[in-house]
């Protein structure tokens, strides 16, 4: 079973629901989740990631939950999680960091360091490799936080708008890298482009207001967009449909 929201709910101190009363179970492959400013995408994966902690209800991944003790650190070994803005050590290299999450997600040090090259060189960046992350440009950055995910074999990988920031050459060979790893790891994108997510992604989350208003394949949801499903600007009407259509 992929990652599974529970009559979830979710406020911040002093604030009103964000996440409301929420099931949600994602399907496997590559997810795009889509949503306007304040929908709740970067909450909800930030409580799959367990950096937050739901009032009610739960999250679980094969039936693990991050919050029982026995299970906890099977969970987090299992689920990888990019935030909005990754933070990197001063100073370390790609490799020195890449091992490090490994270590971090309970690899021996040796086994993270031999593993390191490979996910550096899965993510384009053998070359790199002994470069400071802090030399890097954003959109490689980025891949050394996917290489952090592919060095313990994260079975999800949850990535907060990683393509902000992007040149559109390197969005589209990080939308690349997505697609080459759906089918071994379960990817959950959020994001603002939604353009040409058919390439990339197999499944559409649409969330607003703390809810979810689709959850299914990118071929249903392109269906919203009535008779232009061909154009170009197929997703972008049946975003609007979606939406439209939820809030009525
Ligand atoms: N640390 C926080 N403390 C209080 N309220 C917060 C905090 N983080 C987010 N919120 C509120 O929670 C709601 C959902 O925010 P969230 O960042 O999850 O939305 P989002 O869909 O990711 O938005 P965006 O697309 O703008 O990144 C918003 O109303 C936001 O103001």
């Amino acid at each position: 079973m992929p990652i599974t929201f529970r009559e979830c709910t979710f406020r911040y101190r002093g604030g009103d629901d964000v996440i409301q009363n929420l099931d949600l179970a994602f399907t496997s492959g590559a997810t795009v989740l889509l949503g306007p400013n304040g929908a709740g995408k970067s909450t909800l994966l930030s409580l799959g990631a367990s950096a937050l902690r739901p009032q009610s209800g739960g999250v679980t991944f094969n039936g693990l939950s991050p919050w029982n003790r026995k299970q906890s650190a099977a969970y987090r070994a299992a689920v990888a999680w990019l935030p909005q803005k990754p933070s990197f050590l001063s100073g370390m290299t790609c490799r020195q960091h890449v091992t490090y999450a490994g270590w971090l997600k309970g690899m021996t040090q040796r086994d993270a360091s031999s593993a390191s090259g490979e996910a550096l060189e899965r993510v384009g960046l053998a070359k790199q490799a002994d470069r400071k992350v802090s030399e890097l440009s954003g959109g490689q950055q980025q891949r050394v936080a996917i290489a952090q995910a592919l060095v313990h074999r994260a079975k999800v990988l949850l990535l907060d708008e990683p393509t902000v920031g992007l040149d559109p050459k390197q969005r589209r060979s990080f939308l690349q890298l997505i697609a080459s790893l759906r089918d071994e790891t379960h990817v959950i994108v959020s994001t603002h482009d939604i353009a040409d997510i058919s390439e990339s992604f197999s499944d559409v989350v649409v969330l607003h207001g703390g809810k979810v208003l689709f959850n299914g394949p990118v071929p249903s949801f392109l269906a919203h967009s009535g008779t232009r499903i061909h154009s170009e600007r197929a997703a972008e009407d049946a975003y609007t449909a979606v939406l439209e259509g939820g809030s009525r």
